[in-house]
């Protein structure tokens, strides 16, 4: 699987507010280039924290861009994907609607009833690991479905996790000029953190979009 995360913060690392709601860093150019790279790739994944926030749709809004898609063969929107270990997403959620394929991940811990929810609201549900989503096994499900490229919007726990697993092939930033403050607010990526080095990246492309900056990098494999 190919895995390009995507993301805006401020200058100071945050993706959001402290109260956790969403807040709107991108400009137009940003955005118009955040809906080419979900154009680009076979689904669009968030986590379940994303979902509960955001309410997010996760869909291409320039037609001509899904027009390309359904010429070559693709559907007109990619999939999308949310890990919900629990099966947490409210079955009303927009991702829920007709607009495409979305798939949830969910792992043993989800209780049927949630399980059952979800696939009679339209998702295909995907079971993978014990407590918490096991992202490898969960993509190689994904794999199995035709699913070969993944765009990551966020946010910052499922961001860690791809980082922790080696999973990610590709970051772009989008840092936007303001600065939110908060040590409660989400950062680019939380979870436990790393206690070595990190991860290591090797910086592609510097641009400016709107008042903004746009950091593009691939992960350094060792
Ligand atoms: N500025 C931006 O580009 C973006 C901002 N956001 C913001 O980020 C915030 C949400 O981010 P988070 O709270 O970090 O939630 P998140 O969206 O990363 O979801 C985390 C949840 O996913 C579930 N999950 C299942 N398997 C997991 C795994 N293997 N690893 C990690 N999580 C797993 C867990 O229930 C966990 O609580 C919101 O405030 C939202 O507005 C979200 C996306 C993009
Ligand atoms: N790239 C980017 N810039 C921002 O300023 C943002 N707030 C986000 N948020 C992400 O976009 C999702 C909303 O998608 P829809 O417009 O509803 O399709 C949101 O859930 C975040 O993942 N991204």
């Amino acid at each position: 699987m190919h895995v390009v995360v995507n993301a805006a913060t401020s200058v100071d690392g945050k993706l959001s507010n402290r109260r956790r709601e969403q807040v709107r860093i991108s400009g137009e150019e940003d955005f118009a280039r955040v809906h080419r790279v979900r154009a680009a790739n076979d689904a669009v994944l968030v986590g379940v924290g994303t979902v509960l926030a955001d309410d997010p749709h996760l869909t291409v809004d320039d037609e001509s861009l899904r027009a390309n898609r359904r010429a070559d063969g693709r559907p007109p929107n990619p999939a999308r994907v949310v890990a919900d270990s629990r099966g947490r997403t409210p079955t009303d959620a927009r991702i829920l609607d007709d607009a495409a394929a979305t798939y949830v991940l969910v792992s043993d811990a989800a209780p049927e009833r949630r399980i059952d929810a979800l696939e009679s609201a339209g998702a295909t549900v995907v079971v993978a690991g014990d407590e918490r989503v096991s992202l490898p096994e969960a993509f190689r499900s994904l794999e199995s479905r035709g699913v070969a490229s993944v765009m990551v919007e966020g946010g910052g726990e499922v961001i860690f996790s791809l980082f922790e697993a080696g999973m990610v092939d590709e970051l772009s930033v989008y840092v936007g000029s303001l600065v939110l403050g908060g040590r409660d607010a989400p950062t680019l990526a939380d979870g436990e953190g790393f206690t070595d080095d990190g991860t290591a990246l090797s910086l592609r492309e510097v641009e400016r979009l709107d008042d903004g900056v746009l950091l593009s990098y691939d992960v350094v494999r060792e």
